[in-house]
């Protein structure tokens, strides 16, 4: 049986050893989640939201010890840490309160006695998610997929296996009868197999466009549902009339947070050339004063990134980029898994910054002449995960709204998740939603009922 080990990214030391799940413990697992799937099915939605909360309050409980472990796993800074479980614990609130009205029956007039749309789970759902939010990313699937009355069986990224342990100890505890939500150790064969499986009803997958490709093309093949959440190459347009001072902190932040590791994150900013000297002088000294050290202490902001080999994967992408003129104002140092805070300017459409999802902390900055080249820029991409734009100038903004082919466009804000808002994208970032309302009706058979009486 295949073992592997999870290693801390800034100590470099391994921090468990595993082995992963055999077909025959795979099969048992599904089994499980499918002895339990009628009775869970069945069970009140209000007992069901009772668990939850008692989800969001252990979550709450152990808040410092989940952040150690991401700390631990994936170099995540503890202070994010803490902040990622909170968030997770809201979630878990948002649904156990609202769920009820989220799924209760849609009535439609039509010609019939009584017509409306029930909303009834679907059974096993198979969740593949990544390693940079390894609670976040797992919690917004499961807290409305399980409360809607499916089950759930994760397969996380091998790098966070202690997170994924940690979170299917978290729902035992919290009450969920056993089956319900179960975490798999396997490798791509035994998930590939497992989405051919009957007992597999759906699939959900958060990662590279590779990954989804993947896993949406076995599941389309066996006729199954799938929502994917890839990568994203967010815009930050900076329009001439931005409050840089009001929001500089939060471009900063749209880009650096989580060590720059986040789908939604701002890579590319996009600056109107009325402002870009200011702009540049303001982002680059907030930039600057951006606390790198050990993710374990609480004032750090930029940790190590999650693996050695990402790191070097992003040097390259900025290196191709210098290579066709980029300019390094900041950074580009590497030492292991850390990646300083870079800036480059004098990014162009052919470059691999512009064009590629850069996974860590990069910033790269194009000069545009106008307004309406920023939006023009800000719309290249294969990706729609999501665009934010800063001016004071509302009116406007609202009205390019249908310019912007993504997910999500953000006015004066970064590009953020909420539980109540839905959470996804558009072109190669994507389909399907995740969180609100949006969310917890992906894993239900929408169920037309039509009565004569
Ligand atoms: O990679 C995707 C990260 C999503 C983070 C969030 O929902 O805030």
């Amino acid at each position: 049986m295949k073992e592997y080990q999870t290693k801390n990214p800034y100590t470099t030391e391994v921090v468990d050893t595993y082995t992963e799940d055999s077909s025959v413990e795979i099969e048992s697992k599904l089994k499980k989640a499918l002895a339990i799937e009628s009775s869970w099915a069945r069970m009140e939605i209000e007992d069901r939201c009772e668990l939850l909360t008692n989800v969001a309050e252990l979550l709450i409980e152990r808040k410092e010890e989940y952040a150690a472990l991401m700390t631990q796993e994936m170099g995540k800074p503890y202070a994010q840490g803490i902040s990622e479980i909170e968030k997770c614990a809201w979630a878990c609130d948002f649904y156990a309160l609202n769920a009820d009205d989220l799924l209760a029956d849609e009535i439609i007039d039509t010609d019939a006695d009584e017509s409306f749309i029930s909303h009834d789970p679907l059974g096993c759902i198979l969740a593949v998610m990544p390693w940079n939010y390894p609670f976040w990313q797992v919690i917004r699937f499961a807290a409305p997929t399980l409360t809607a009355g499916n089950t759930a069986l994760l397969k996380h990224a091998q790098n966070v296996t202690g997170c994924s342990l940690a979170i299917e100890q978290l729902f035992l505890d919290a009450g969920y009868p056993e089956g319900c939500f179960q975490s798999l150790k396997a490798g791509h064969e035994e998930i590939e197999k497992l989405i051919a499986n009957d007992g597999i009803k759906a699939v959900t997958l958060t990662g590279s466009e590779k990954a989804g490709k993947s896993i949406a093309g076995t599941a389309g093949k066996h006729l199954k549902k799938s929502v994917l959440e890839l990568g994203g190459n967010n815009a930050c347009i900076v329009w001439e009339d931005a409050d840089l001072d009001q929001h500089i902190n939060t471009m900063v932040t749209a880009r650096m947070q989580n060590t720059g590791q986040s789908c939604i994150a701002a890579k590319r900013f996009i600056v109107c050339e009325d402002i870009y000297d200011a702009f540049l002088e303001k982002f680059t000294a907030k930039v600057k004063s951006l606390k790198s050290g050990d993710p374990r202490n609480e004032e750090t902001f930029i940790g190590v990134m999650a693996r050695e080999d990402l790191a070097e994967e992003l040097q390259k992408q900025v290196n191709e980029s210098i290579k066709k003129g980029a300019k390094v104002i900041l950074g580009n140092m590497r030492n292991g898994a850390y990646y300083s805070p870079t800036i480059l300017t004098d990014v162009t459409i052919d470059m691999p910054v512009f064009i590629e999802e850069t996974f860590g902390p990069v910033a790269a900055i194009t000069k545009a002449k106008n307004r309406e080249e920023a939006i023009a820029l800000a719309a290249n991409s294969r990706l729609g995960l999501g665009s934010m734009l800063f001016t004071e100038d509302i009116d406007a903004a609202m009205n390019i709204i249908s310019n912007i082919p993504d997910g999500a466009f953000f006015i004066n804000d970064m590009v953020k998740s909420d539980p109540r808002l839905p959470f996804g994208g558009t072109k190669a970032s994507g389909y399907g939603r995740e969180l609100s309302r949006e969310g917890i009706l992906e894993f239900v058979n929408k169920k037309t009922v039509y009565i004569k009486k």
